[in-house]
């Protein structure tokens, strides 16, 4: 057999199986029609997405992959099936910290699927208002980045906010200089978020010392500013290159090459328990000795593991502090539940922040 009939062998069993499986998505998607169909006629306001759900259906799907193909690159397909079967039961519509082409919006991405529809807000807290008012199903919030820390504002909006986290999402952040200039002599002044610069301090020393830096509102908003102004460049993710139509000069240019940033999906409801999930709060101690380890220490009593705390001025008194924290497991969990209950009695404020299950992507 000569090598094209070979080719054309596989190609034939290639396209059997291409109708086999586009008829089982559809098949799957007859199914999610029918779920969403369970979910209205229950009467209460139908929760179309599950987060919980989806997690599972991840997870199972990571672990009984058999290859060859990675089972992040399976899960990654299926998330993307799932999206367009949810988008069938009712478009999701996503607030974020726009414009386009900013890491929030790969993180909705990630999350949802490009199923979802996005909707960029001008700063964290629209994003907050629009998920509380109802006009946004869900808002993706950037928490923290391994590199530089807690996103303050972040914090201090969710102290107030009625909203839960239902989710979280890890994004890889890869960050490339990018202009319409050839070289890097040409360049007179980079922008970007304050983040950015800070995540490429290094790379820009031994580059571009000397060259102005300039802080701007969002990684997008720099790549537009980087296409419209001469000998201008951006520090930006990949999307915001192609968005604006710029060159990409230098790529992965962060000081540290795992630099990732974690982002919390918030909602308006309570996510139950996945089976591998985290629990986050807000609390406060009494001002006494001793207080904060007298506070944590139910945690260690049941056996719960913290994964995070970080500290945040009140803004009620001077030097009264607001602790972040976050366990893992759900707060329906007994064990969860004692330690909470015990926390809580210690506590001079005590906020559950939501209970969602841990990334899967
Ligand atoms: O199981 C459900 O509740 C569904 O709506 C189905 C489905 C899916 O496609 O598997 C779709 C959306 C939900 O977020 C979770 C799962």
């Amino acid at each position: 057999m000569s090598s094209e009939e070979k080719l054309q062998a596989i190609r034939t069993r290639i396209d059997a199986l291409d109708e086999e499986l586009q008829a089982l998505i559809n098949e799957r998607a007859s199914l999610a029609q029918e779920v969403a169909r369970v979910k209205l006629a229950d009467g209460e306001e139908a929760l179309f997405y599950r987060p919980e759900r989806e997690a599972q259906v991840l997870r199972r799907v990571k672990e009984r992959n058999q290859g060859p193909l990675p089972a992040e690159e399976v899960a990654r397909l299926f998330r993307e099936v799932m999206s367009a079967c949810l988008a069938l039961e009712q478009p999701m519509q996503i607030a974020f910290l726009g414009p386009e082409g900013t890491f929030s919006q790969e993180a909705v991405l990630k999350h949802f699927g490009h199923s979802a529809l996005t909707l960029p807000m001008a700063a964290i807290d629209e994003v907050f208002r629009e998920v509380e008012a109802g006009s946004a199903n869900y808002g993706v919030v950037p928490v923290e980045n391994s590199t530089e820390g807690a996103i303050n504002h972040t914090l201090d909006l969710l102290l107030k906010t009625p909203l839960k986290i239902c989710g979280e999402v890890e994004l890889r952040i890869h960050d490339h200089l990018m202009t319409q200039v050839d070289s890097l002599a040409e360049i007179k002044c980079v922008y970007s978020h304050a983040q950015s610069l800070a995540q490429c301090r290094e790379w820009l020393d031994a580059h571009l010392a000397g060259v102005e830096r300039v802080s701007v509102s969002s990684n997008a908003e720099a790549a537009r500013l980087a296409r419209d102004e001469a000998g201008a460049a951006a520090i930006a993710g990949y999307s915001a290159a192609e968005l604006y139509d710029l060159k990409i000069l230098e790529s992965n240019i962060e000081d540290d090459p795992n630099n990732t940033t974690r982002f919390f999906i918030l909602g308006r409801d309570d996510v139950p328990a996945s089976g591998k999930d985290k629990t986050a709060l807000l609390v406060s101690t009494k001002n006494k000795p001793g207080a904060l380890s007298q506070l944590l220490e139910p945690l260690a009593r049941h056996g719960i593991s913290m994964t995070r705390i970080e500290s945040r001025p009140s803004r009620k008194g001077v030097w009264e502090y607001v602790f972040f924290v976050e366990i893992e497991g759900h707060q329906d969990e007994e064990q969860v539940a004692s330690a909470l209950g015990a926390l809580e009695r210690e506590a001079a404020m005590y906020k559950i922040l939501g209970s969602f299950p841990r990334a899967v992507l």
